[in-house]
């Protein structure tokens, strides 16, 4: 039987907060030679509670994928929040799913986790009910950055406001968007520079449109500075449909169909409307010189391995 240290929560973004309950999972599962594992839904609990839509900082690939990257942790458990588990009472969560179908023997959750049907869960029932069926169970304290608590609200609106510099500092890693590559139109390889546009994965928030210096990495782990373009391309288009175009600097290729990481490093400028094609590629020119001198220093190392 697969024992597990299991790290309780949504995790989207999987930020510095986030960091600290992975961390301390790692740790313990260590320690005990067992399995650290996080258990979360495929979508936001409190969306399916409420009906009202919340876009996320991540897909559930990049959650994923972030979790086992970031903090070592490959067993994510990423189970459907449907109207079981969301009528689930909140020792019966412990007890009969995390003990009995998963194998907990310690539990790992923030300061502020709430959990079980209508959230009568608390940290405080999590560690006495841990205390009586003999698991080990950490609460977390609240971590803040300047004085703030992080959080994924707070980073989906920093997001949102393209204040991607400082949701990185909350994050403690650059914001990421992982998508295919899809055709464009062909403006951009044959009149201005060649792009990988991606295709958006359904429910996450793009950061709001303007140019961004970004890394792109490849399928085959290898890395690239980017520029990228969030927005509605109003040069050359009317519509009003949002795409994120890359433009990777020193690549020579072909991405189609291939899975491409972005990771948002700064924002450098509002997307506007230019006058004829010849300025827009003017810009974009000045757009690539300015994101090579943010990466003058070298693009971060890639984490190894493959996508
Ligand atoms: C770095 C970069 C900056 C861009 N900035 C703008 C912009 O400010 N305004 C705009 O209308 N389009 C902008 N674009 C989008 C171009 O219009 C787009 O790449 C071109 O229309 C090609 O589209 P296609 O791939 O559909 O052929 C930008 C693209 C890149 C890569
Ligand atoms: N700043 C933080 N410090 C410590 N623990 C945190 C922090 N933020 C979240 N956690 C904990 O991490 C786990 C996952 O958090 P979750 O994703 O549910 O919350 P969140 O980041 O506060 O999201 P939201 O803003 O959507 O409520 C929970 O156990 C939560 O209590």
């Amino acid at each position: 039987m697969k024992e597990r240290v299991i790290a309780l929560g949504f995790f989207d973004g999987v930020h510095l907060g986030h960091g600290a309950l992975l961390r301390r999972t790692a740790e313990e599962a260590a320690r005990r030679g067992c399995t650290p594992a996080v258990f979360t839904f495929d979508r936001p609990p409190k969306e399916v509670v409420t009906g009202v839509p919340c876009p996320l900082i991540n897909s559930p690939e990049d959650r994923r994928d972030l979790i086992r990257r970031l903090y070592g942790i490959g067993d994510v458990l990423m189970v459907p929040f449907d109207q079981e588990m969301m009528t689930t009472p909140w020792d019966d969560y412990i007890v009969r799913i995390l003990v009995g179908r998963y194998h907990a023997v310690h539990l790992v959750a923030g300061h502020d986790h709430r959990f079980g049907h209508k959230n009568q869960g608390t940290p405080e029932l999590l560690a006495q009910k841990c205390a009586e069926l003999g698991l080990g169970c950490d609460i977390i304290p609240k971590v803040e950055v300047a004085g703030i608590t992080v959080s994924s609200t707070y980073i989906r609106r920093l997001v949102e406001l393209g204040q991607i510099g400082r949701a990185n500092r909350f994050l403690g890693h650059p914001h990421t968007l992982t998508g295919t590559v899809r055709h464009g139109r062909g403006i951009g390889s044959s009149r201005l520079f060649p792009t990988a546009n991606l295709i958006i994965p359904p429910h996450v928030l793009v950061p709001s449109h303007g140019v961004y210096a970004t890394r792109a990495t490849l399928e085959d782990g290898s890395c690239y500075a980017a520029v990228t373009n969030v927005g509605t391309r109003p040069t050359v288009h009317n519509g009003s449909d949002i795409t994120v175009e890359a433009c990777l600097l020193d690549f020579q290729g072909d991405l189609y169909g291939k899975t491409l990481r972005v990771e948002f490093y700064e924002h450098l400028r509002q997307e506007i409307r230019f006058d004829s094609l010849g300025a827009l590629r003017a810009q974009i020119q000045a757009d690539a010189d300015a994101t090579r001198a943010y990466f003058a220093d070298g693009i971060p190392a890639c984490s190894a391995g493959a996508l």
